[in-house]
């Protein structure tokens, strides 16, 4: 037979063991793994001397389309995320307006998106207060999980995000877990921060390290364990986005250890960004919760080492470049949020397996097996017979620095301009099709297709 790709002499991550074999692709699936694979193909790529790995799978980024295009659209975030090799992603409830927590929002980012992915998506639905009768329309409509935020968020703007109160946690945990549904929780104590914020405003404390000091790590690990109780009497399935903390990683570990259905994700900037250098790199850097200090980040690293954490995600939240810039430097001002979705798997790769040793199987179940297990993305996550072949190569030898002009985002910003990484993403498949490649940069339409939460099969609405 004549198959469409076959990428040769690589060597392929599979579950458990890398392996030096040629990887053939029909119809947007992997049909063949062996060595010397010698029927013809449409296109042959000579993957020697590099890694080939699943396509990460980034289960957090704010698309802020519609309504907010002018942060961020489809068009641009995609064509970010196919070139920093990932294939799949799911995006936030909020941040686009309105935020997605009905079935008519909904159908708004369906429509939105539509033709403008270059990778394929899938969305949340938002748990707000009020908004506790839609959650089953969210979840008939396809959404993969739910969002909520236990911080202060949300502008005045009409239909825009709000965080929930107590009584709409419970009882939204209490509807979803009837539903059978996950819970993503963003924990940070509110009350505490705020008046902490407010504080800190009222003396002119504004630098970045007054903006830290108004997170402390208790907050975030005080609104985890709430919200591992809340769940524990509910029985509502919990994941922690960017967790930032090593205390928080050993909180929710216990609670695995217990038995509860929970999961934890952090991001890139948590790793490999310190407090010192958030305050020198300014509010490129702000997010919530904040960078922390030297000693944090290295527990950090150590609970990745061991296992505890789950996923790796970019929680790419971007905004216009005026809205991280405050004529009177004041960092409670500026958005909250980093652009970092194009740097999420050459980045960790280097950190955490060029410099770390951390065994490349790891690596690739933090990226992309365990988000397609968690939120059962079927026919993802893995390079295995029959799998979609969402497929990218790495590089482990070609160093490079990232320049602003190579950012496909709609803001071209980023923390990590002129950092210069040990590895390169240079090829992304979606589906057996060429997306990027690092000499090309973005190629053809965009092909993404949406991922609904049908259990038995990927329901493709395109
Ligand atoms: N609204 C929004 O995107 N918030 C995100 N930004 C950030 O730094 N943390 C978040 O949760
Ligand atoms: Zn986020």
């Amino acid at each position: 037979m004549r198959y469409d790709v076959v990428i040769k002499g690589g060597n392929v991550v599979l579950r458990n063991e890398v392996k030096m074999v040629d990887i053939a692709i029909g119809n947007g699936k992997i049909l063949t793994i062996e060595e010397n694979i010698e029927e013809p193909a449409n296109q042959i790529i000579n993957a020697k001397g590099q890694f080939v790995m699943p396509g990460m799978i980034d289960a957090h980024v704010h698309i802020c389309e519609p309504g907010r295009t002018e942060w961020e659209g489809f068009i641009t975030g995609t064509s970010a995320l196919a070139a920093g090799g990932t294939t799949s992603y799911i995006d936030m409830p909020l941040n686009a307006l309105p935020a997605t927590v009905d079935k008519e929002s909904l159908r708004l980012k369906i429509e939105a998106a539509n033709g403008k992915n270059y990778v394929d998506y899938g969305f949340y639905g938002g748990l707000i207060p009020g908004n506790l009768d839609n959650l089953e329309e969210l979840a008939n409509e396809g959404v993969l999980a739910y969002k909520c935020f236990m911080s202060t968020c949300g502008t005045d703007e009409p239909n825009d995000f709000k965080n929930v109160d107590d009584y709409t946690l419970y009882f939204g945990m209490k509807k979803l877990a009837e539903l059978g549904h996950i819970l993503l929780i963003h924990a940070e104590n509110n009350v505490i921060t705020d008046c902490l914020a407010e504080k800190m405003v009222r003396q002119g404390s504004v630098t970045a390290a007054d903006y830290a000091a108004s997170r402390p790590v208790f907050t975030e690990v005080d609104a985890v364990k709430r919200a591992l109780y809340f769940a524990s009497i509910t029985g509502c399935k919990l994941h922690f986005v960017h967790i930032s903390t090593a205390e928080a990683v050993d909180e929710i570990t216990k609670a695995k250890e217990a038995g509860q259905n929970v999961t934890l994700e952090s991001c890139p900037h948590y790793f490999t960004i310190s407090a010192d250098e958030f305050e020198e790199l300014g509010p490129i850097a702000k997010c919530s919760p904040p960078l922390r200090g030297i000693e944090e980040q290295k527990q950090l690293w150590s609970r990745l080492l061991e296992g505890k954490i789950d996923l790796l995600t970019s929680d790419h939240s971007p905004c216009p470049p005026e809205m991280k810039f405050s004529p009177t430097n004041n960092m409670f001002e500026v958005w909250g949020g980093i652009s970092g979705c194009q740097n999420n798997v050459d980045l960790m790769f280097d950190e955490a397996v060029l410099k770390r040793g951390l065994p490349v199987t790891e690596f690739v179940k933090l990226i992309s097996g365990n988000p397609a297990e968690r939120f059962h993305l079927s026919g993802k996550g893995e390079i295995a017979v029959s799998k979609d072949a969402d497929i990218i190569l790495v590089d482990p030898s070609l160093s490079y620095e990232i320049r602003r002009e190579d950012l496909y985002y709609r803001h071209p910003q980023s923390p990590y301009i002129g950092k210069k990484i040990n590895c390169r993403v240079t090829k992304t498949f979606v589906r057996g099709n060429l997306v990027y490649d690092a000499n090309l940069g973005i190629i053809g339409k965009p092909i993404g297709q949406i991922i609904t939460n049908n259990r038995t099969e990927r329901s493709v609405k395109q």
